[in-house]
Formats: structure tokens, C-alpha cells, sequence
């Protein structure tokens, strides 16, 4: 058998199969925000998917616009006037390496940190005036977005608090992050039948992620056995949702957090934006009282984002983070 090195362009870098038309998921769940219906339809998904499209969300295409360009002017400069706003962690520019762990992925990315609705003073990257005023207009939009929906899962899921998820991303102290990833076209894979991978397999840690890409495909997500990958057509005048582990454990599993990952296309290059919501570090994440029926107990022991936080980081994309907190 002949073993192929990977060309030298993305060694070290993990290769996928290239999606095919196949692969494609139609049936991704759309939420009209809009609608009355859109509570009903968000818990549906979360409990079949864990993931779902957004539309009528009444973000401005301007407001998306503006910052999807000054990202591409941000990572058009000279690597050397990048790796400037490196590195990325705390927060800052990365390239290619992701976490602390070893994972690398074919990809450049903003890691920046938000507190309240808009970029933390304390984040000094970016620096350019215009990209900053773009990525706030644009964070304090997506963050209505992520209220809204979270407020719309309370309400279908029957709790009488409407902010009983919300509040614990818009208190004070609140663990809000935000990305800006840049996956480059891959050309020298084209033909190959396989892609390089943008971003690996994993879960997000937090309540809930909205992300929103330009007309780029890539994102896929695992159908909940995980043993199906599909692509996500892409669109960008929606957002997309994804339930992260904490909001899995806030259910007790009733909604499952999603398993993504990010397959680079061979020639178009792929912006997305995604707002992470989290609580503050003192938080428990248990399930809710009303969530749990009689006598049903926790299939999580107690923990902190604070714990699970500095847990997740000690681990790779991939691992599957919340197994450590599962009562056996
Ligand atoms: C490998 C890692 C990157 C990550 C921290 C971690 O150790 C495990 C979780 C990863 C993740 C996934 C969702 C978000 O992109 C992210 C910012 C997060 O909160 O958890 C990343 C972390 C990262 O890139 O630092
Ligand atoms: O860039 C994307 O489209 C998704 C990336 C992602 O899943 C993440 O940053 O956690
Ligand atoms: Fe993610």
C-alpha cells in the first residue's frame, strides 16, 4: 500500500474527506425569530440537533457587512504586522494553533474577550479604530440575538423565569468571547478528494455559540448518533446556533451540545464570526429545578464554569470534555 505524505503546505495539519453533494444538510432546522412559533421550533431542534439556523433576526446586513470587511482588511496585512496582535492567549491573533494542546487547524483567528456588549477595554486587539467600532456594533447585535434565543428556549421549555438562561450572559462578570476566524483556501488539495481540516471535532464549552459566516461553506455538524458528518449550507444573512456543554448539563441532557467541526474549501476563503456565551466564572451549572422531574436527578456532578472552564482547557478539541463531570 502506498502512504501519501501530506503535501508540505498543511503538514501537521489533519485531512478529511472532501464533502460531497451527498453530505449536504438540507434539513437544517430554521428558526423564524419573528414568528410566535419560534420557541416551540428552537427546543425541537436543540433536543434533535443542537444546532439551527436563524432568520429575521432584524441584525442589518450593514452591520454584518462592515465588520465581514474590516476582518478581510485585518487579515489581508503582512503576517509580520499580524503576528503583532499575537499572541492569542490570553486573547489576540493566532495562526493555525488552537488551544494550548497541540491541535492545529488551517486557519488565522482574533480570539477577543467582551465584557458587557462590547469589546473589553482590557482586549487591546484590534487596534485599528474602524475595526473595533465594527466588531462592537456588530458584537452588541449578535448578543440581542443570543438574549432573544435563550429567552425563547426558557419559554419553550416551560420556565417560568424568562431570563433564567438569558441573565446568565448578560450579568455582570458574564464569560463572553468572541472569535474572528480566517480559513484561507486550501489549493493545493484540490483534486485530492480530501480537505484540510479548519477546525477540528469538538463541543463548545459555553451556553451557547451564534456564529455567521460569508457565503463560504465549511461548517458541518455530527447528526446526534455522531456517526454522520454533514456540511451546513452556508448563508450569510442568518446566524447559526449551536447548544454548547453547559446548556447541556442546565437541561440535563435534554439538549445535547453539537459536534462541529471546519473543512477548508479549496478555493474560496471562509470569514466567520461567533459570539460565545458564557456565564460568570461563579456560576453552577446544574440542571434547573423545573427541568428536572420527580425524583430525576443530576447525570452531572456539581460544578462551576469557573472548574469546567479551567478543566476544558487542559484538553484537546476533540475530547469529549463534559465526561469527567458525568455521575457514573
Ligand atoms: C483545544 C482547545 C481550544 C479551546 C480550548 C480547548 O482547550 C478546548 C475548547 C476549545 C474552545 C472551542 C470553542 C471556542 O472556539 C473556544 C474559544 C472555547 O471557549 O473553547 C475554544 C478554545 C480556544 O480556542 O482557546
Ligand atoms: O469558524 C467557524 O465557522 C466555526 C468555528 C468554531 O466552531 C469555533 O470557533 O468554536
Ligand atoms: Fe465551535
Amino acid at each position: 500500500m502506498v502512504v501519501l505524505a501530506n503535501p508540505p503546505v498543511v503538514d501537521q495539519i489533519p485531512l478529511l474527506r472532501s464533502p460531497g453533494p451527498r453530505d449536504s444538510f438540507a434539513a437544517v432546522p430554521v428558526v423564524d425569530l419573528s414568528s410566535p412559533g419560534a420557541a416551540r421550533t428552537i427546543v425541537d431542534a436543540c433536543e434533535r440537533f443542537g444546532f439551527f439556523k436563524v432568520v429575521n433576526h432584524g441584525v442589518a446586513a450593514d452591520t454584518m457587512d462592515r465588520a465581514e470587511s474590516e476582518a478581510v482588511r485585518f487579515f489581508a496585512q503582512a503576517q509580520a504586522d499580524k503576528d503583532r496582535a499575537g499572541p492569542a492567549y490570553p486573547f489576540g491573533y493566532g495562526s493555525k494553533r488552537i488551544g494550548l494542546n497541540g491541535d492545529m487547524g488551517w486557519l488565522e483567528y482574533l480570539l477577543l474577550a467582551v465584557d458587557s456588549a462590547s469589546l473589553s477595554d482590557a482586549c487591546t486587539v484590534p487596534a485599528a479604530a474602524a475595526f473595533r467600532a465594527a466588531l462592537n456594533e456588530y458584537i452588541a447585535a449578535v448578543r440581542k440575538v443570543a438574549v432573544r434565543v435563550l429567552e425563547a428556549m426558557a419559554e419553550g421549555l416551560g420556565i417560568a423565569a424568562a431570563d433564567a438562561l438569558s441573565a446568565m450572559v448578560t450579568e455582570q462578570g458574564s464569560d463572553q468571547v468572541f472569535r474572528v476566524n480566517h480559513y484561507p483556501p486550501c489549493p493545493a488539495l484540490q483534486g485530492l478528494g480530501c480537505s484540510a481540516t479548519g477546525f477540528g471535532e469538538h463541543t463548545d464549552p459555553q451556553l451557547i455559540s451564534v456564529l455567521r459566516s460569508n457565503g463560504t461553506s465549511g461548517l458541518q455538524i455530527a447528526l446526534r448518533d455522531g456517526a454522520q458528518w454533514v456540511s451546513v449550507p452556508s448563508d450569510r444573512d442568518a446566524f447559526f446556533v449551536n447548544v454548547g456543554d453547559s446548556l447541556q448539563v442546565l437541561t440535563n441532557g435534554r439538549f445535547r451540545s453539537v459536534k462541529h467541526r471546519v473543512v477548508t474549501n479549496s478555493l474560496k476563503s471562509r470569514v466567520s464570526f461567533i459570539y460565545f456565551g458564557g456565564p460568570p466564572l461563579a456560576q453552577r451549572i446544574a440542571p434547573l429545578p423545573e427541568l428536572l422531574g420527580e425524583g430525576e436527578e443530576s447525570l452531572y456532578r456539581e460544578f462551576t464554569w469557573g472548574e469546567y472552564k479551567k478543566a476544558a482547557y487542559k484538553t484537546r478539541l476533540g475530547d469529549n470534555r463534559l465526561a469527567q463531570f458525568e455521575k457514573k
